[in-house]
């Protein structure tokens, strides 16, 4: 990995408080409708450079929220600042050239490329600037990029997998490849839509173990996940969504003894 970025797997760089309490993505009044359904609501939130985790029943809007932040949707309505960049509205690839990354399932072409392949495309994916550099120095460049993918994979715990190809990864083993490639790509905030999904509760630690880690090293991590039981205990922050509204915020597990967040899981289960 690259030195003196934040990014050294090798480097121990623990943040102070007011650090962590640095302002990353603020969305202000975000408003999204499908037709008649008005998916997001006046959805104003701040992520912190820390773990901010989205929760809310089905439907509640948490991935139209991210789809909005991240391009991937237009916004009707509101603001999304990312430090002190307005991005609202932009298209997904400049969005992701802020240092904003969305991990996605490995697709199908890339289960085919190994381990390590998979790393190196998402570095070279990142931008011109690293493709022209590459052709003015592709040695020295592709020696340092096979470095910092194989750091990351040491950080990961998948390196002995480098040369294996993805599909024969397990699912928590592609979810940590998932979280390779965002780290290969610098990212500033890394936006994750379920990463712990169907993974087995040992696993699911292990991914959120790397993920506090990260955080600790001045990576912002936007959450979306349904296994509270699981997740609560690693997270600094917690939205809670309903009907496209924010409902209800608070500090990890503390969030749960909030009435209204009572009262919309038990509408879901009803
Ligand atoms: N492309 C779309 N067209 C029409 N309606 C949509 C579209 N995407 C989402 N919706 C609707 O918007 C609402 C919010 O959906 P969203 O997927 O954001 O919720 P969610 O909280 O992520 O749900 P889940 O936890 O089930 O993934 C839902 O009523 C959904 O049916």
């Amino acid at each position: 990995m690259e030195t003196g970025k934040g990014q050294d797997m090798k480097v121990s760089c623990k943040q102070n408080n007011r650090e962590r309490n640095k302002i990353e993505l603020v969305t202000r009044n975000l408003t999204k409708s499908f037709g008649e359904l008005r998916a997001l609501d006046e959805v104003s939130i701040e992520v912190k450079s820390c773990i901010t985790l989205i929760i809310g029943p089905n439907g509640s809007g948490k991935t139209t929220l991210i789809n909005v932040i991240t391009g991937f949707l237009g916004a009707d309505k509101g603001r999304i600042l990312f430090g002190e960049k307005e991005v609202t509205n932009l298209p997904p690839h400049d969005i992701f050239k802020q240092g904003i990354v969305r991990t996605f399932q490995t697709s199908q072409p890339l289960l085919k490329l190994t381990v390590l392949e998979n790393l190196l495309i998402a570095e070279a994916n990142y931008g011109e600037s690293i493709i022209q550099s590459f052709k003015r120095n592709w040695l020295a460049k592709e020696e340092a990029l096979v470095k910092k993918a194989l750091s990351t994979l040491s950080f990961l715990g998948i390196e002995h997998m480098w040369n294996e190809p993805a599909m024969n990864l397990s699912g928590g083993q592609l979810r940590l490849l998932e979280i390779g490639r965002a780290l290969m790509c610098q990212a500033k905030l890394i936006i994750m839509d379920e990463p712990i999904a169907g993974i087995a509760p040992d696993l699911s630690h292990s991914i959120l173990k790397k993920i506090r880690e990260l955080s600790g090293r001045g990576i912002s991590f936007l959450i979306v996940e349904h296994r509270l039981d699981l997740v609560l205990g690693y997270v600094d922050r917690v939205y809670v969504m309903a009907g496209g509204r924010i409902v209800a915020e608070g500090r990890g597990k503390e969030v749960l003894e909030n009435p209204r967040v009572v009262e919309v899981y038990l509408g879901d289960q009803g």
